[in-house]
């Protein structure tokens, strides 16, 4: 068994099996303080787990875990640019991009780079800003689109207006066909995004662009690969970089970012970064017993290994961070879906939930059903934001009050004669509230996540930098692509032969 299968299993079993018939409400009703002891605030945010399964005994054993992995020592070596990328030997210096925390050479250096990147690509914004450009497409896919995407939707209060921007994803042709629809050729920028250069998405979806634009003028490009991205027609000196010591996932406070900058302007850019630095300084400073990340790391290996929950529902009360549970579907999931450790043994530990989610109080009217009388408990997160950007107070007491009584709901649950009409509660819930959804408050949000899923990373011994999964299909679809473009190729799966068959047949 691993090493950090072993120590979770020794700290979490006991005290899994003596709350198994506990109830959050006999924890409230015993501990009436932890209603307010279990919260946590870092600057614009707040966070509640006293509806979490744990009480305080269980909670001194998952502070005890988290000392026994040796959480400190993984987030300095983290922060100052260690090899926490094994099977790439690489570091992942994310912090880097936002904080002067990482106490080495190599972490001072990637600080230095950020920055210099940073005001090339503030003298980007400015350029674009003189031009005549309207709108902005963001190509890119992963990383190179989930997290800008997420950023430029969540903040269209802070948008300076000065630009449209849109993403550009899909190698499904109808993204590109339908996005570029209405849009003046004359008055787009394109800025092609990926780290690599070589992803096929993007590639294709940049030549589309390159083509329609009619020049390479007004073409961007944010990659480590300046090389690919100038053979691809990129002027050199409309490239931005990036760096293998920052994982895709993790990039959007690089030039990755140039859409948020476009969109809320460079000084909303750097704010974003100071909220996600508060929350780097928070992490590596704040005691065990008082760091958020910390704590909402431990209670995501309570819910998966001490109660065994398979899944995990994200559940933002806000349109605005409507797409908050896809970007955390690749933060989470690409960093902590792997059953294996740096050495190759087996994890021997349930590692990664499956992620889910979508904005309250919408889902209250889809699947949240199933969250309050399913035969599976989700532990959930839900996130609310206090003060509203727009007048309507009605609606806003409305949402806040949905939120409060979903979460009230599933942890309380209720009684009935009718089993049809009965609750049956006990379903543990996080509550984070921001106080205004800022880009400070959305960067700390965001860099909450960072942290926590490279704490459950360092917990269950998985590399969370890595995502070699993501290979084996990209190459089987290249072996097919000839097939499926009807030119003679042997396929040697009898059952995608048949496939292919199919499709050539209603063609
Ligand atoms: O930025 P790129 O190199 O184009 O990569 C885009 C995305 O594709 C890959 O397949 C990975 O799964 C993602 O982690 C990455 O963000």
């Amino acid at each position: 068994m691993s090493a950090a299968a072993r120590r979770l299993q020794q700290a979490l079993a006991p005290h899994a099996r003596r709350l198994a018939d506990t109830r959050i409400t006999g924890l409230v009703g015993a501990d009436p303080a932890r209603a307010t002891t279990l919260s946590l605030r870092v600057g614009p945010l707040y966070a509640n787990f006293a509806r979490q399964r744990f009480d305080t005994q269980a909670l001194a054993a998952l502070h005890a875990l988290a000392t026994e992995a040796g959480l400190p020592q993984a987030l300095r070596a983290l922060f100052d640019g260690a090899m926490v990328n094994a099977s790439e030997q690489r570091p992942a210096l994310h912090t880097a991009l936002r904080s002067a925390l990482g106490a080495t050479p190599v972490a001072r250096d990637a600080h230095a780079q950020a920055r210099a990147a940073r005001s090339r690509m503030a003298a980007m914004v400015d350029a674009l800003a003189a031009s005549d450009v309207t709108d902005i497409v963001n190509v890119g896919i992963g990383g190179s689109d989930l997290g800008p995407r997420l950023v430029v939707d969540a903040l269209k209060d802070a948008h300076s207006g000065r630009f449209r921007v849109h993403f550009l994803t899909n190698v499904d042709g109808s993204d590109a066909f339908h996005r570029l629809r209405g849009l003046d050729p004359a008055k787009t920028a394109a800025i092609l995004v990926s780290k690599s250069f070589g992803t096929q998405e993007t590639l294709l979806n940049g030549a589309i662009l390159r083509d329609w634009l009619g020049g390479s003028e007004r073409l961007h490009a944010v990659s480590a690969n300046v090389d690919r991205a100038q053979a691809f027609g990129v002027d050199p000196a409309r490239v931005l970089p990036m760096w293998d010591w920052v994982g895709g996932r993790y990039s959007l406070w690089s030039a990755v970012g140039f859409s948020i900058a476009l969109a809320i302007g460079m000084d909303g850019f750097e704010a974003l970064l100071a909220g996600a630095a508060e929350m780097d300084a928070h992490v590596l400073e704040a005691p065990l017993e008082a760091n958020l990340p910390v704590l909402h790391a431990l209670a995501a290996v309570w819910n998966r290994n001490g109660l065994g929950l398979p899944t995990h529902a994200v559940l933002p009360y806000d349109e605005r961070l409507a797409l908050l549970p896809a970007y955390l579907q690749q933060l989470v999931m690409e960093s902590l879906g792997k059953s294996v450790t740096p050495d190759g043994e087996p994890a021997d530990v349930d590692t990664v939930p499956v992620l889910w989610g979508g904005a309250g109080t919408n889902s209250q009217h889809s699947f949240f059903q199933a969250l309050h009388q399913g035969t599976q408990t989700v532990p959930a997160d839900f996130i609310g934001i206090v003060r509203p950007d727009h007048p309507y107070a009605e609606n806003h007491a409305a949402l806040l009050s949905n939120l409060l009584a979903q979460t009230e709901a599933l942890a309380n649950g209720h009684a009935a004669d009718d089993a049809q009409k009965r609750y049956p509660g006990n379903r543990p819930s996080t509550l984070l509230l921001l106080d205004a959804l800022t880009p400070r408050s959305l960067g700390a949000l965001i860099a909450l996540y960072e942290h926590s899923v490279y704490l459950q990373s360092v917990l269950w011994g998985i590399n969370a930098f890595d995502q070699w999964g993501v290979e084996l299909g990209k190459r089987i679809a290249g072996e097919l692509l000839p097939a499926v473009k009807g030119e003679p190729a042997r396929v040697e799966d009898p059952v995608t032969r048949a496939l292919l068959a199919e499709i050539a047949a209603r063609r």
